[in-house]
């Protein structure tokens, strides 16, 4: 990479890697990226990588890695070659990107383009990609199940050596064996490896990268569970009297749970358990389950989704799918446990009119037309998130999720009957009962942003238990990406102006990702000007 910036870089030996790596971060700081590399960045510790900075014949060997996968010290993660460096950079940033596949490379790279480009960071980028012509390119890309052993690969760490062709290089050439045969090994980066919790949890401990700081923790305190989180039946006859309940819940706590509400008790069942079934297959047949889309829309991930970035890791799993258009996503699902898309399916088609009827009585407590979302570019989105929390050693010291807002309009959680759901109101957490065949509804921060702040998307976290795996369903309600989302016209006026400036849903959930604390939130909101 940084040799696009400056042709003269100093070559990573045996002994120079400090002052090799001032020059680096230097050189590559000076142009904003340091800061994108150094978290995908660990100090050489692990042995292959120690090994092979020890001895220059190493790196031979860590070719010879590449060329078998099954040997390749990885897990978890899609590795091959420079793409995963592009991949893992721009999935630092967002998400949400589409996975290299052998036929989508013209697609993939606009849209890597325009994803690192809106970072400042493509041109460097662009020089150290290879187009997949070249040899070494080509052979991982056309090697499906060379990938897919990358993929499922179980040890602990993952080396990625980035290959540069070095045809014009002067230095003598002593890496002979095809398709190496041109390429030096300029730079390796190890990764943190990404295996699941749930694969290996059950050794009984809590390491360090998954102890929250003391301001964080959950602490031995007993939260009680309250009864105070308003309880609505939707079958209330008077619609008018649930709506105002809804508000009010909404207005308080920014969570409420329902019941009455249609979806048949069968169906809630059968959902947790394929939901708990997915989760107790072995993380390689998870892995292979989740990754029938080419564009990655059905994601496996642990902790959050940025994990490679993360200081301190979260005590769950998840995997989490688009659920609508159903005909347009369900072909990616998971086909293993073996009913997942039959009841997930039903599932989410009742939960969709669920949340559709959920929005219609609060559009019409809040004096909005009833189609407003339907009516005003808002076409919602859903998505179906598998959270898993396995038994936790020291459920004190960690977190399920961390204290969060949720960046969707509601959200509905079938929350099983473990405890673990807790909201912040008055600055206290209170614990939210599970009740029997109840949702748990709650107001998501785009719509106390659409209700000019007289809903509460309310703050709220997960904590673990070291008794009972806990798993939850959830189902986002989001707006399409390009929706603009502001204070709805109707709810503003002179005497009560926008509190919230508008933003692009795209831009926010992107930013909303990337920090769970309040940062993203507390920017849209209006600083009146003096
Ligand atoms: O698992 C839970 O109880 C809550 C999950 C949650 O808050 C979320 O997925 O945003
Ligand atoms: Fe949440």
């Amino acid at each position: 990479m940084t040799n696009m910036i400056q042709p003269q870089i100093p070559r990573l030996t045996k002994t120079n890697y400090d002052n090799w790596s001032i020059q680096m971060k230097t050189l590559l700081g000076s142009q904003d990226c340091w800061d994108i590399i150094e978290d995908g960045y660990t100090e050489p510790k692990n042995a292959a990588a120690e090994a092979a900075l020890a001895n220059e014949d190493k790196k031979f060997e860590l070719y010879k890695l590449l060329e078998s996968p099954p040997t390749l010290p990885t897990s978890g993660i899609r590795v091959w070659f420079e793409f995963n460096v592009v991949e893992k950079m721009a999935n630092m940033i967002q998400p949400q990107i589409p996975r290299l596949t052998k036929t989508n490379y013209g697609n993939w790279s606009i849209q890597m383009n325009v994803l690192l480009g809106s970072q400042d960071c493509w041109d460097i980028i662009e020089d150290c990609y290879t187009e997949p012509e070249k040899a070494a390119a080509e052979i991982t890309l056309a090697n499906e199940d060379k990938k897919e052993k990358l993929a499922t690969a179980t040890h602990e760490e993952i080396v990625v050596v980035i290959v540069e062709d070095t045809e014009k290089d002067s230095e003598p050439e002593d890496f002979n064996s095809p398709p190496f045969a041109s390429c030096t090994l300029s730079l390796y980066i190890q990764i943190e490896t990404m295996e699941l919790l749930s694969s290996w949890c059950s050794d009984g401990s809590l390491p360090e990268s998954y102890v929250m700081p003391l301001e964080i923790r959950p602490g031995d305190l007993i939260v009680p569970l309250e009864k105070s989180i308003p309880v609505i039946d939707l079958q209330h006859n008077d619609r008018n009297n649930t709506i105002q309940q809804i508000l009010k819940a909404g207005e308080e706590f920014g969570f409420f749970q329902i019941i009455n509400h249609g979806v048949s008790e069968d169906l809630m069942d059968e959902t947790m358990n394929v939901a708990e079934e997915f989760h107790a297959m072995p993380g390689v047949d998870k892995e292979r389950e989740c990754s029938k889309d080419p564009n990655g829309s059905c994601k496996l991930y642990t902790s959050s989704h940025v994990y490679p970035r993360e200081d301190i890791h979260l005590w769950r799993d998840a995997v989490m799918h688009p659920c609508r258009p159903l005909d347009q996503h369900i072909q990616f699902w998971p086909e293993n446990p073996t009913r997942y898309r039959e009841v997930v399916g039903a599932y989410s088609v009742e939960l969709w009119k669920l949340s559709c009827r959920i929005l219609e009585l609060i559009c019409e407590g809040l004096g909005l037309n009833i189609n407003y979302f339907s009516s005003n570019d808002l076409s919602q989105v859903p998505k179906i998130l598998i959270n898993h929390y396995p038994p936790c050693p020291e459920p004190s010291l960690t977190l399920g999720l961390f204290k969060h807002r949720d960046p969707t309009i509601i959200t509905i959680l079938l929350q099983g009957h473990i405890n673990g759901l807790q909201v912040l109101k008055d600055g206290r957490w209170i614990g939210i009962e599970p009740l029997p065949h109840a949702f748990v509804v709650n107001i998501g921060f785009l719509l106390q942003v659409i209700s000019n702040g007289k809903l509460n998307g309310a703050e709220h976290r997960v904590v673990t238990n070291s008794r009972d795996a806990r798993t939850t369903v959830s189902f986002f309600v989001y707006p399409c990406d390009d929706s603009l989302i502001g204070p709805a016209k109707a709810l503003v006026n002179a005497s009560n102006p926008a509190i919230y400036k508008a933003f692009k849903f795209s831009d926010f959930i992107n930013v909303s990702i990337l920090n769970h604390d309040d940062g993203a939130f507390k920017e849209l909101i209006y600083e009146p000007t003096p």
